[in-house]
């Protein structure tokens, strides 16, 4: 069952306690409570999810950062990004991120997961070991619409059987959609047609797949594995607003022992400690978990010292390699009814338009509502081999089928959320295509720090974007990619040029304060207490996940990723808890 106060709860002994009712906790709590020997408790910061319509309605996912359900981190001002901080939403509320993300289903290349096994010295991490993992994560659906997808994916590589909920949009936008077609036609080579980019190939342009179900809803990790069914488990237990603040160690064990969670409020010098007689399991992602490690005095001695927290593990790995991809948002004008998006044109900026199209979702799940953003293609794009950027730098991505660059095509996603919070000024109303670029290969690294003593301030978030000149110069190559896609035959006659301060560049020097000014985060933190081979000297968790050093505590979320995936993230935050769930069954069978 679910409640609201630790103080509710029934008095109980756990197995397991997990940290963080988010995308990997949800996964975690369904699966290991199949086991009815396994008394599992799962602590989420934020709220139930149950009943949550922003978090329902794909269509009213914008509303979701900077919203309740949102920890609202704003990241320390950066030097490759002119000096800037920017907004770092992370999921607050049963189902974590993957209940406030963009719903964007791709897995990312084979070489991605390959190379994970190949640093680690786990082949269990390899691409072709995870697929039992995707048949059991992913729940292939007909889109909402109902609408024929013969063309558009390959059903030889989805699953049927899985938890999630994953479908082609329920809502496509014919007349942008004819342009992105015909423009991969005419191009073909790096823009060629990919069936499917989530066969473990990714490269190419193909048609977008989402965490949306047949029903017009968001499936979450909290949808898909803490269903009703679940939840009656008498074995599972779910206790919702209510924050851990540390991990404590056992006193008097003969070695480094962590079994114990500290929950606190900061309105209250009460703490409660609840121990799990077998693992504590921090899945409190990317920025949760090295927080809480760092508070429990586990990371590096002299930062720790330097902030009066007393050391129980000198670990300088926790909190180091936070990777994340970078985004640059690119427009084209559009010659007037060059694309015509019909009445819903101009959703994202009309009220009106809005409530009809929440009506439409409530009353028969159709319309808009039904899908997240006019964006029904992305593309999939490598710097090629020959590029003199490889002769100064190492070449970053996994292997040839990776992609270094991420094309988004359709309608400017990152400038209408922006328009939406009302971040940036709503003024690029409609009538533009774009070709947003991320940089999803990033030499890059950046760190998490404590600020202080207090576990409830927020930690010092420094994703270190653009540090490296690499990323910049492989984004001057994605906007060049961007400029070539647009100049397709079929988009000469439609689009008027390149919106905003790329109007007046006149050579590619010219585009590297353009994005340092203008880009910004994908929100896909990742690697901030990394695996590494059992003995490595550096890391924090062995290939089963384990902290090193320790017994008794488990790292189960975005974390852990040693190398971030040309992929947005949940769907290998996913693959991490599946297998997992698996590796903890086995080693308390
Ligand atoms: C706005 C946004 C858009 C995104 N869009 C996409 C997308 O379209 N496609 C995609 O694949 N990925 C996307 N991502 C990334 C993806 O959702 C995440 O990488 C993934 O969900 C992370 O899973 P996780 O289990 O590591 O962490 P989370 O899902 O964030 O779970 C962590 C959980 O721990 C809880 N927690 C943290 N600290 C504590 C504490 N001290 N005590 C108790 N509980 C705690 C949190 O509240 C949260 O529920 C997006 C992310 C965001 C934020």
């Amino acid at each position: 069952a679910t409640w609201n106060s630790i103080h509710n709860i029934p008095k109980n002994e756990w197995d397991f306690i997990i940290i963080g009712g988010g995308t990997a906790g949800s996964v975690l709590a369904g699966r290991l409570t199949e086991n009815p020997k396994f008394k599992v408790l799962v602590i989420e910061a934020g709220p139930n999810n149950e009943g949550v319509l922003q978090s329902i309605v794909p269509g009213l996912q914008p509303t979701l950062p900077n919203s309740q359900y949102d920890w609202n981190y704003t990241t320390i001002s950066m030097k490759g990004l002119s000096g800037r901080s920017v907004g770092y939403p992370r999921g607050r509320l049963l189902g974590g991120s993957s209940a406030i993300n963009g719903m964007v289903y791709t897995r990312g290349a084979a070489s991605n997961y390959d190379r994970w096994a190949k640093v680690t010295g786990d082949p269990g991490w390899s691409w072709d070991r995870l697929q039992p993992y995707l048949d059991k994560q992913e729940k292939f659906e007909s889109p909402a619409d109902n609408h024929s997808i013969a063309g558009m994916v390959d059903p030889a590589v989805h699953s049927g059987n899985g938890a999630v909920p994953v479908s082609i949009p329920g809502f496509l936008h014919p007349s942008s959609d004819a342009v992105t077609l015909e423009a991969t036609k005419e191009l073909g080579d790096e823009f060629r047609f990919n069936l499917d980019w989530n066969s473990g190939h990714p490269l190419g342009v193909g048609w977008l797949q989402a965490t949306i179900g047949y029903d017009g809803t968001r499936s979450t990790a909290a949808t898909a594995y803490l269903t009703p069914h679940v939840r009656a488990r008498k074995n599972l237990h779910i206790v919702t607003d209510t924050r851990v603040t540390r991990v404590l160690p056992t006193e008097g064990a003969r070695r480094l022992e962590v079994r114990t969670v500290e929950i606190g409020s900061p309105d209250s010098p009460d703490r409660v400690l609840l121990t799990a007689s077998k693992e504590v399991i921090l899945a409190a992602g990317a920025i949760g978990t090295p927080h809480i490690l760092l508070n429990s005095g586990i990371g590096d001695q002299v930062d720790l010292e330097a902030l009066n927290i007393p050391v129980v593990l000198h670990n300088p790995g926790v909190g180091r390699n936070l990777t994340d991809h970078i985004g640059f948002s690119l427009s084209f004008g559009l010659k007037p009814g060059a694309i015509d998006e019909g009445p819903w044109g101009n959703l994202l900026f009309d009220p009106a338009l809005q409530a009809e199209a929440l009506e439409l979702w409530q009353t028969n799940r159709t319309g808009p509502y039904v899908a997240l953003v006019p964006v029904d293609h992305l593309g999939w794009i490598r710097v090629p081999d020959n590029s003199p950027i490889f002769d100064q730098f190492e070449d970053t991505s996994s292997g040839p089928d990776a992609a270094h660059i991420e094309m988004v095509l359709g309608v400017s996603v990152l400038i209408l959320i922006r328009c939406v919070l009302e971040v940036d000024s709503p003024k690029a109303v409609g009538g533009f295509y774009s070709t947003n670029v991320y940089m999803i290969s990033p030499a890059s690294r950046g760190s998490l720090k404590l600020k202080s003593s207090d576990p409830f301030s927020d930690p010092l978030i420094d994703p270190n974007f653009l540090d490296s000149d690499f990323d910049v110069l492989v984004t001057r190559e994605g906007i060049k990619a961007a400029l070539r896609f647009v100049d397709a035959p079929v988009m000469k006659g439609l689009i008027t040029g390149v919106l905003g301060p790329l109007a007046n560049i006149t050579s590619d020097e010219d585009m590297d304060p353009i994005i340092r000014d203008g880009a910004d985060s994908a929100w896909h933190p990742v690697g901030t207490a990394s695996m590494s081979p059992k003995g490595a000297n550096w890391g924090v968790v062995d290939p089963n996940l384990l902290v090193k050093k320790v017994s008794g505590l488990r790292i189960v979320d975005a974390s852990i990723m040693p190398y971030i995936p040309c992929a947005h993230t949940q769907t290998p935050v996913y693959l991490i808890a599946e297998r997992a769930a698996d590796l903890v069954k086995e080693a308390w069978n």
